[in-house]
């Protein structure tokens, strides 16, 4: 599904209208049915709705949704925080239908008229503002806006809460806490970013009929129906060669457990051949976790000669001078995929141009924090507009980039991007890092287009965690990233 900022929005919008020739009282029209049918399904027939209209078309939407539900028999009055003369194009239209019927139409004026009016009202929808917002807000939005989040009463958005920009990059401090959010045809970046994603509330598209232009690069969400459709199959006649050949290089004494929850994460997502590379000391401890892999220390490693599909370095490495040296080897001289992670992306730091120098695909997987260190930024900065971060950084460095986070951003180095929604507040804990570059090497081990691989494995690694926490096996508390193995396999099993 694609997600779109303000501009992309109002571009589909004009070439529907423009070059399509649908006129954009009959989008207003389609808009406000597809939500009143909608809220319908959530709201029951005998429950007071009030609606709250504003200047602009996202009010059109609000007089469209009153006349329907209206003629559905549901008690709705409308409350405009703008006088009627401020009514114009085709809100205007459907305001000037809306009049010629029965409907209570409240001009607001103040707090106290706005309380008297609220009492008995079991159900509010939000047409006060969309994606034309500019800036805080201004009286009487402000206020109004204000007095209805004190209110624990249900309340729907049409196409974005009120006071919350489509784009990423605005800094607001008001805006509608709303139950759900009817996004009109896509969701806007804002409902991807941690500090806006609670004012939408469950955020539900709805199709009203927009013609996107022929090839749209917008970012899209990847979900359950797209990794069914690009999961590599499992051939009969394939042996484990087939599965690709990888390499694991990470764990440290004092670090032991890292590499060996990647090398397993890696088995159990279908890769063929694992090797761990890691201390000597380090073989013995973790050599009856993951029996089914294939051992060398560090210092016997040859990169130049050795042959793996994909290499991913970084897990419980440390940060010695013998480890920083080891990681610009393998940058250097590893002739495949190559993940960098934890210990590899703090070396990075200072040696970002290595990056340029590479002739095979790089993966780097950081989360906020390690991508704000990489740019030299706060993380709060880089929360701000994480999209745009990204697709600069893969740009520039030649790379695949995984943004990880509960929106993790997946941008190649074309500046594509992928978000996935899915996995839970369990996976903030040690180890779930390790576990998603396992099944991204498996997935990076065995073929298909890279940007896909990383995908998938994002999505597996998410939907692994909720699999074992909405079958009551693990709560969000208690979950641990090896409990993850057990997860992967079970979300495997609803493709078989
Ligand atoms: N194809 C589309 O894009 C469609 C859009 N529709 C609706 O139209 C909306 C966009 O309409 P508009 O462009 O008219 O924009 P809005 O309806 O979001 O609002 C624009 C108005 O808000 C005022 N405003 C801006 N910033 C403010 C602030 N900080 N405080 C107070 N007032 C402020 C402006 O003065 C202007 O009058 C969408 O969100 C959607 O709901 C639908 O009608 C269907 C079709
Ligand atoms: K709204």
């Amino acid at each position: 599904m694609h997600i779109v900022t303000a501009k992309e929005m109002y571009e589909v919008d004009s070439h529907t209208v423009q070059s399509a020739g649908i006129d954009g009282k009959i989008l207003m029209e389609n808009a406000g049915r597809a939500v009143a049918t909608n809220i319908e399904k959530r709201v029951a027939n005998t429950c007071r709705i009030l609606i709250f209209t504003g200047s602009g078309n996202n009010g059109g939407d609000g007089f469209v949704i009153a006349r329907t539900l209206h003629l559905r028999g549901y008690h709705v009055e409308v409350v405009s925080l703008v006088d009627e003369e401020k009514i114009n194009g085709d809100a205007k239209f459907h305001y000037d239908i809306l009049k010629k019927l029965s409907v209570p139409f409240h001009f607001y004026k103040s707090e106290n008229q706005l309380r008297g009016i609220l009492v008995h009202t079991e159900a509010i929808v939000d047409c006060m503002l969309g994606i034309g917002v500019k800036g805080h807000l201004k009286s009487p939005y402000k206020e109004v806006v204000g007095q209805l989040n004190k209110l624990s009463i249900y309340k729907v958005a049409v196409d974005i809460p009120t006071g919350i920009p489509a784009d990423e990059g605005v800094e607001v401090k008001d805006g509608l806490y709303a139950n759900v959010t009817f996004s009109i045809q896509y969701p806007k970046i804002t409902a991807f970013l941690e500090r806006y994603a609670s004012y939408y509330g469950e955020w539900v598209p709805l199709d009203i009929g927009l013609i996107p232009p022929i090839k749209p690069s917008f970012v899209q969400t990847w979900g359950r129906n797209n990794v069914q459709a690009t999961l590599p199959k499992r051939k009969r006649f394939a042996h484990k060669g087939t599965f690709g050949k990888g390499l694991v290089i990470g764990g440290s004494d004092e670090m032991p457990g890292s590499v060996m929850m990647t090398a397993r994460a890696a088995l159990r997502s279908g890769a063929g051949l694992i090797t761990i590379g890691t201390t000597r000391q380090n073989i013995p401890a973790i050599a009856s976790y993951v029996p089914e892999a294939t051992y060398k220390t560090v210092d016997e490693m040859d990169f130049l000669s050795d042959q793996y599909t994909s290499v991913a370095v970084g897990m419980g490495l440390g940060r010695t001078e013998k480890a920083f040296s080891l990681i610009e080897q393998v940058i250097r001289q590893v002739k495949s995929l190559l993940l960098l992670d934890a210990d590899a992306l703090y070396y990075l730091k200072q040696n970002l141009s290595l990056l340029k120098e590479r002739e095979y695909p790089t993966v780097l997987t950081p989360h906020a924090g390690e991508m704000a260190r990489l740019l030299g930024i706060t993380t709060e900065r880089l929360l701000l507009k994480p999209f745009t971060y990204s697709k600069a950084f893969a740009k520039e460095y030649n790379v695949h980039l995984v943004l990880k986070g509960p929106f993790t951003i997946i941008t190649n180095p074309q500046g594509e991007q992928f978000v996935i929604t899915n996995g839970n507040v369990g996976l903030a804990k040690g180890g779930s890092g390790d576990v998603l570059a396992g099944i991204l090497l498996s997935f990076m081990m065995q073929g298909a287009c890279l940007i896909t691989s990383l995908c998938n494995g994002c999505w597996i690694h998410g939907a692994s965690a909720d699999h074992l926490i909405e079958n009551g096996r693990y709560s969000k508390y208690d979950l641990l990233a090896t409990d993850l193995m057990e997860g992967i396999g079970s979300v495997f099993h609803t493709f078989s």
